[in-house]
């Protein structure tokens, strides 16, 4: 049954969001909230990019003031609570970013969460011992250097940091990000293990399986609006939580798989040596989307980076439309100029600019293309703005709106934006809807299959199996730098992909 949630005893819940509410300036992010998180729980927490997540969360841990309402904490309503205060009460927000420093051990990685105590005291040793009692269990060993870590012990490291400084309630903004199928398990069977031992999760994430799967109850947010959610996890489908996220049912993108045997390729790649790459051939038909997987270091990722120049080839040629083979590109600039185009999955760091408009964002790569003798032709620029705007559905005002004041997933957009009207014959996208919405995913997915039939080849390297099965041609699975087999057809299933992945 779907339901708001229903009042309870005050001694259920640890936590309640009461009518709350933010504006930034003219833009309403959240609208009269109210939600109760129950003691020992994980609470799911869900909604398209721009539904107001991040700003509810952000408001829970103290980042910034709500514009109206309130939060109680074991009964007590706390008034201007900073980050510091709401970390005392012991509630912690968990981003993606959360810092590791990587030379420190991961016992030294648990302190740094710590506040000297009112005398400006703190007692090293003790907590070098405590440290190391609290990592007992989970894997991870004390005195390993943090930047030794992989992924999901650097997500663990992250959880127990909080927990370490006091966290009764943890809030993890989309910690599965760049997790394989099998780290998420792992991942879950230790927010499991610690919800047992009365840790409070609230957990946000794009995926319904992953609500379905390890969340107790989960809350729904859509412009700003509480859409519903419920108590009880166990009554809902995926369908219903789509149907709350959208305010409509979900029509999920299937491509029409091609075979692309026999053709001439438009893209083929010999003998590429790279840092986790050795691959002998491969060929890419125009038209073609190619996926690429495996696990972390397995050449995936690695060969991609590699041939949009940002990873150094030490041997390997690429060919493309018949043309003689040359030499890998040495830059992402020689890339680009050959028609590659590459969409990073660390949009941060190599993605959209922040204080720039989203429309300059979109333009900015695609520029050179459109300006004659050193003059930008405006009019070219607005209209290639205005139809990526359009076509990535990005939440804002207008193009004019500056990228940092969108939400993490309509910044993933303009970048995608950026990157297609580059126009390229080969397009390589990294993990292409990671922090989109399962709303959005569908219409990326089909952008670029659209793309893919006036003729550019794509390479998409995704660690979502449902993504590559629902949008490739071909799937080829990674291993020690090379193809280790390839899926085709009605090979190309996510039951496949999994036992695979296993092997
Ligand atoms: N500093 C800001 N200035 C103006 N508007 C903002 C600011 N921060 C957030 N917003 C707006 O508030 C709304 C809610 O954004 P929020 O980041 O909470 O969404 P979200 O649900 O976390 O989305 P996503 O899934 O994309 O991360 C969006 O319309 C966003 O553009």
């Amino acid at each position: 049954m779907l339901h708001q949630h229903q009042p309870m005893p005050e001694g259920d819940h640890i936590l309640k969001v009461e009518d709350v509410s933010k504006r930034y300036g003219p833009v309403i992010a959240l609208r009269g909230v109210s939600i109760a998180v129950k003691r020992g729980s994980i609470h799911g927490l869900l909604g398209e990019n721009g539904a107001g997540k991040s700003t509810l969360v952000g408001i829970i841990s103290g980042q910034f003031p709500p514009s109206g309402g309130r939060i109680v904490l074991n009964g007590t309503p706390l008034a201007h609570a900073d980050v510091r205060a709401m970390e005392e009460a012991g509630v912690f927000l968990v981003t993606q970013e959360s810092m590791i420093i990587d030379h420190m051990s991961a016992a030294e990685n648990l302190m740094l969460g710590i506040w000297p105590n009112r005398r400006g005291f703190v007692n090293w040793r003790r907590l070098t011992a405590d440290a190391a009692r609290m990592l007992e269990g989970s894997g991870i060993d004390p005195k390993a250097r943090a930047g030794k870590l992989d992924a999901v012990a650097r997500r663990k490291l992250n959880i127990l940091r909080a927990m370490f400084s006091g966290g009764k309630v943890i809030i993890l903004d989309e910690p599965t990000a760049a997790l394989t199928v099998a780290d998420r398990r792992v991942l879950f069977d230790f927010m499991r293990r610690l919800k047992a031992d009365g840790v409070t999760f609230i957990f946000i994430s794009h995926y319904n399986d992953e609500i379905l799967d390890v969340c107790d109850a989960v809350s729904v947010l859509r412009d700003g609006l509480l859409a519903g959610g419920s108590d009880d996890i166990g009554a809902m489908t995926s369908e219903q939580l789509s149907e709350l996220v959208l305010g409509r049912g979900l029509a999920l993108f299937q491509r029409e798989r091609q075979s692309h045997e026999g053709k001439a390729p438009l893209v083929s790649f010999r003998g590429v040596v790279a840092k986790h790459v050795d691959l002998a051939a491969l060929d890419i038909a125009p038209g073609e989307i190619v996926g690429f997987t495996g696990l972390p270091g397995a050449g995936a990722k690695e060969f991609a980076r590699t041939i949009f120049g940002l990873n150094v080839a030490e041997a390997g040629t690429i060919a493309i439309g018949g043309a003689e083979p040359v030499p890998l590109p040495r830059a992402p600039r020689d890339a680009f100029d050959t028609g590659i185009a590459y969409l990073s999955d660390d949009r941060r760091r190599e993605g959209s600019v922040g204080q720039m408009s989203i429309g300059d964002n979109i333009a900015m790569s695609s520029l050179p293309a459109r300006s004659r003798a050193g003059f930008i032709d405006k009019a070219a620029e607005s209209q290639v703005v205005d139809r990526y705007f359009q076509a990535m559905g990005i939440k804002a005002p207008t193009p004019q709106a500056a990228v940092d004041t969108l939400s993490g997933g309509n910044q993933q957009k303009v970048c995608l934006g950026r990157v297609l009207a580059t126009e390229p014959r080969l397009l390589i996208v990294d993990e292409p809807t990671r922090g989109i919405d399962i709303g959005v995913k569908q219409d990326v997915l089909r952008i670029i299959d659209r793309l893919s039939r006036t003729g550019v080849a794509v390479i998409m390297v995704s660690t979502d199996t449902d993504e590559l099965v629902r949008a490739t041609d071909r799937i080829c699975i990674f291993e020690h730098g090379a193809i280790r087999e390839t899926l085709t057809g009605a090979d190309i299933s996510t039951e496949r992909l999994r036992r695979t992945a296993q092997a």
